[in-house]
């Protein structure tokens, strides 16, 4: 469904991420890990279209940019929208129907269902700003949920969230996954991944590895990750490939 060839992304001609490649399945529930800077929102952004590979290329097999549904960091959120939850998790219709077509019932009842799937029933009618930060997450997942992805994209989904709200939308993403969804998240609790995702990428600006979660995080492999990640590698050359 979705696959990395050789793949080499950056900035200014700074590679981030170097020459991955690797194939997610359809309906895989994989958790992207590594640490700070190793390259996995760059990895995310690559995949939404919104920069282009240095290197190599990013397949999407028969899936549209439309499919793919995503979550960015919540603190990259405006939240300053004089917009109400029910609005907010309405704007996850605007993918598919673009701004200005009308919602219609079908739509707000859509609306309604992802915020009660939440446990936001009853706030439709807030604001943004009267929301606590767990409240804010879960409308971010609401939002998600009436835009019906295929490919769920979520970019630190658990950060700065309690337990409860983590496993409350834990169940949610798990749900999605049953429902056929294929789900892909930057997650940075070990533990989180270790519980609830089957498959793990690991990434320090290259590939680590890639697989059943169990035999990715390993010891061995979350040292060679940290290596890289705070080693020399840190302030990178320009890319040797992208010269030539
Ligand atoms: N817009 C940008 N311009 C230049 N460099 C960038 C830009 N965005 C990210 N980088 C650099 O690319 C590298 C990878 O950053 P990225 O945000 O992908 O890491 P990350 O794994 O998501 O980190 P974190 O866990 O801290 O969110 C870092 O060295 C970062 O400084």
């Amino acid at each position: 469904m979705l696959s990395f060839q050789n793949l080499t992304l950056g900035y200014d001609r700074h590679p981030a991420v170097h020459h991955l490649s690797a194939t997610i399945e359809t309906g895989d529930f994989v958790a992207l890990v590594g640490p700070n800077g190793a390259g996995k929102s760059t990895l995310m952004k690559a995949i939404l279209g919104h920069i282009e590979p240095m290197e190599g290329r990013i397949e999407l097999g028969d899936l549209n940019r439309d499919d793919i549904a995503y979550l960015p960091q919540a603190s990259r959120v405006d939240r300053s929208f004089p917009l109400t939850v029910f609005q907010f998790a309405a704007s996850g219709l605007w993918q598919t129907r673009g701004l200005i077509q009308r919602v219609n019932r079908a739509d707000r009842q859509r609306v309604t269902d992802a915020l009660s799937r939440v446990g936001l029933h009853g706030f439709e009618h807030r604001t943004l700003d009267a929301l606590s930060g767990g409240q804010f997450q879960r409308l971010l997942f609401a939002r998600k949920l009436v835009q019906n992805g295929r490919l769920l994209l979520l970019d630190e989904p658990f950060s700065g969230v309690d337990e409860q709200t983590t496993e409350d939308l834990m169940a949610v993403l798990q749900a999605q996954h049953r429902q056929g969804a294929t789900i892909v998240a930057v997650i940075h609790n070990i533990n989180l991944v270790r519980r609830y995702f089957p498959t793990s990428l690991l990434l320090s600006r290259e590939l680590i590895a890639f697989g059943k979660t169990d035999e990715v995080l390993t010891t061995h492999h979350l040292n060679r990750a940290s290596t890289i990640g705070f080693g020399d590698h840190v302030h990178a050359d320009i890319c040797q490939v992208s010269e030539s």
